[in-house]
């Protein structure tokens, strides 16, 4: 993939407000391809039903090397499923060992994070912040606005990958749910060692 020749540089615009852009496509995520991730599966059952868009996220399209810098944004909207927040499938990286760099652009969220020993970390998202996953963690975005969509910028190691496996038959440790108006951790009901 390395050459010598001319190569343009590549301009890219993503709303601030709705983390979309004017001239690329996203991808979407709807409630039908993930209900089974989530705790109160007749509530998922009921949203997919509806097919509810719980997230897009965008595909460059960068050449899956190295040397590249796979990018975009992520936008999860507001919602929750009996009473777990909207959030994004996650996983690992094929490459297990790349790291992953989100920067907060709107809203107000966690990222959830774990390694494959069970190490588990959740760091805040609010605009301006941002949460360099480590090399090894699964990572996965929650959204705990009652009302606003989160919106991230996202980079990460073009040839990293993506590995679903794991997360779909096992699901993270921890779960983010609203108590008394807040958002709280818990242990994942659903959990399977
Ligand atoms: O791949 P998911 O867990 O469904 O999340 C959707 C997307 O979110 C991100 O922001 C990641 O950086 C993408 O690589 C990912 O594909
Ligand atoms: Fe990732």
């Amino acid at each position: 993939m390395s050459t010598t020749a001319p190569r343009p540089a590549v301009v890219t615009d993503f709303s601030l407000d709705t983390g979309l852009s004017r001239t690329r496509k996203p991808l979407q995520r709807r409630m039908s391809a993930m209900a089974g991730m989530y705790a109160d599966q007749r509530a998922a059952e009921r949203l997919a039903e509806e097919d509810v868009l719980v997230y897009e996220f965008f595909d460059m399209g960068v050449p899956q090397s190295s040397g590249e810098v796979a990018y975009g944004t992520s936008i999860t909207y507001p919602g929750k499923v009996g009473d777990e927040y909207f959030m994004t499938k996650g996983h690992f990286h094929s490459v297990l060992d790349t790291a992953e760099i989100y920067y907060c652009l709107r809203g107000r969220g966690l990222m959830m994070m774990e390694n494959p020993e069970g190490d588990v970390q959740w760091q805040e998202f609010t605009p301006g912040q941002g949460v360099y996953v480590p090399g090894r963690y699964a990572h996965r975005s929650i959204n705990t606005s009652p009302d606003e969509p989160l919106i991230t910028f996202f980079a990460f190691p073009g040839h990293a990958g993506h590995d679903y496996g794991t997360i779909e038959s096992k699901g993270f440790r921890k779960i983010v749910v609203e108590r008394d108006g807040a958002p709280a951790v818990v242990d994942n009901p659903k959990w399977a060692r």
